[in-house]
């Protein structure tokens, strides 16, 4: 795979490379500011005072940190190292994995839908795996080796699947939806999907003139952020300013998805971020993100939407394939969808 020339050390090939410099306005030898995240102790979210502090960070960026989630570092650290352990096997048996050109799930890079366009690609590659409901997954793509890959995964994504709906129930709380915690998770339960995508950026040379990911929001409901333990390379966009996302080894970073944007009025916000790469080392990230199902009409709860707040958003269908259209174009369906 074309990638795997950036881990000797080559410059990215030209389809990588931004022409202008990715911080134009930004002195290179300046590092950008490190993020102030708010934190969220998942433990204490039964008090009105932290959910009032999860409801404020989220309508304010759309980012929290998770603390006392659940999920052992011990796994944390299984998930991390069975991906290293995978990227480390020789070609042929990741290759086993590889995704189809048209295809989403499987190890390689993203699909591509604006073939008229000339776009700048992202200079990484990922394993997408849907790991819930059970009778959705596509075994074929699921690592046999290292031989515990199946098993970490699987562990992970039910801890991943309990947070979730419990995470989903506290945001309905904040947001005091007539005591209803099952207001979203009803809105997207039936159907929806939860999947992983596990992130390699390799280490790149000229890291102002490529991206591990472009800038984006998520075109998820929630997403889950378990980040490399030792390489920073994720930026979030505040007040129209860069900030670096700080390591946290035990901590998820959550970010609401556009869908959940929608579905609150935008009460949430959505957070614009990306990807940078690191000159040496490379970096890799876990996340779990969670999908309406295919098709159904995502729109603002009716709870949600009154005199004082009148709806933001009008319905738009859920469609897989309008996502990734959206991410290569640099466009969102919360634009597509605001009145
Ligand atoms: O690698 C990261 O830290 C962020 C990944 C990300 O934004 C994504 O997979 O959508
Ligand atoms: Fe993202």
């Amino acid at each position: 795979m074309e990638y795997e020339l950036a881990i000797t050390g080559r410059n990215p090939p030209a389809k990588y490379v931004y022409t202008n410099s990715i911080n134009p306005s930004q002195d290179p030898s300046i590092p950008l500011p490190l993020l102030e995240i708010p934190v969220i102790d998942f433990a204490h979210l039964v008090a009105p005072s932290e959910l009032e502090r999860l409801r404020s960070a989220l309508s304010s960026y759309g980012y929290v940190m998770v603390t006392n989630h659940g999920v052992e570092s011990s796994l944390m650290d299984r998930v991390r190292l069975v991906f290293k352990q995978f990227l480390a096997l020789p070609m042929e048996e990741r290759l086993k994995c590889q995704k189809e050109a048209d295809g989403f799930e499987g190890f390689g890079s993203d699909m591509m839908v604006t073939k008229d366009v000339p776009v700048v690609h992202d200079f990484s590659a990922r394993l997408r795996l849907t790991t819930w409901p059970e009778d959705k997954r596509q075994m074929k793509y699921w690592p046999e080796q290292p031989h515990d890959f199946r098993e970490v995964l699987d562990e992970y994504s039910s801890k991943l699947l309990v947070l979730h709906d419990a995470t989903l129930g506290a945001m309905a709380r904040s947001l005091s939806l007539d005591d209803d915690d099952s207001a979203f998770l009803n809105a997207v339960r039936e159907g929806g999907s939860i999947s992983a995508r596990f992130n390699f950026y390799p280490p790149c040379p000229t890291p102002d003139r490529a991206l591990g990911l472009k800038p984006h929001s998520d075109g998820t409901v929630i997403t889950y952020l378990l980040q490399d333990g030792e390489v920073e390379g994720l930026q979030v966009l505040k007040d129209e300013q860069w900030f670096r996302v700080p390591i946290v080894p035990d901590a998820l970073v959550l970010h609401v998805g556009d869908h959940l944007e929608i579905m609150s009025n935008g009460e949430f916000k959505s957070p614009v971020h990306r990807v940078v790469l690191n000159p040496e080392r490379q970096r890799m990230s876990v996340v779990i993100a969670s999908f309406p199902e295919e098709g159904i009409q995502i729109e603002p709860l009716e709870g949600l939407v009154s005199g004082e707040k009148p709806r933001l958003y009008r319905q738009v269908k859920y469609s897989v394939v309008d996502q990734v259209g959206y991410y290569w174009s640099g466009t969102r369906v919360t634009d597509d969808a605001r009145i």
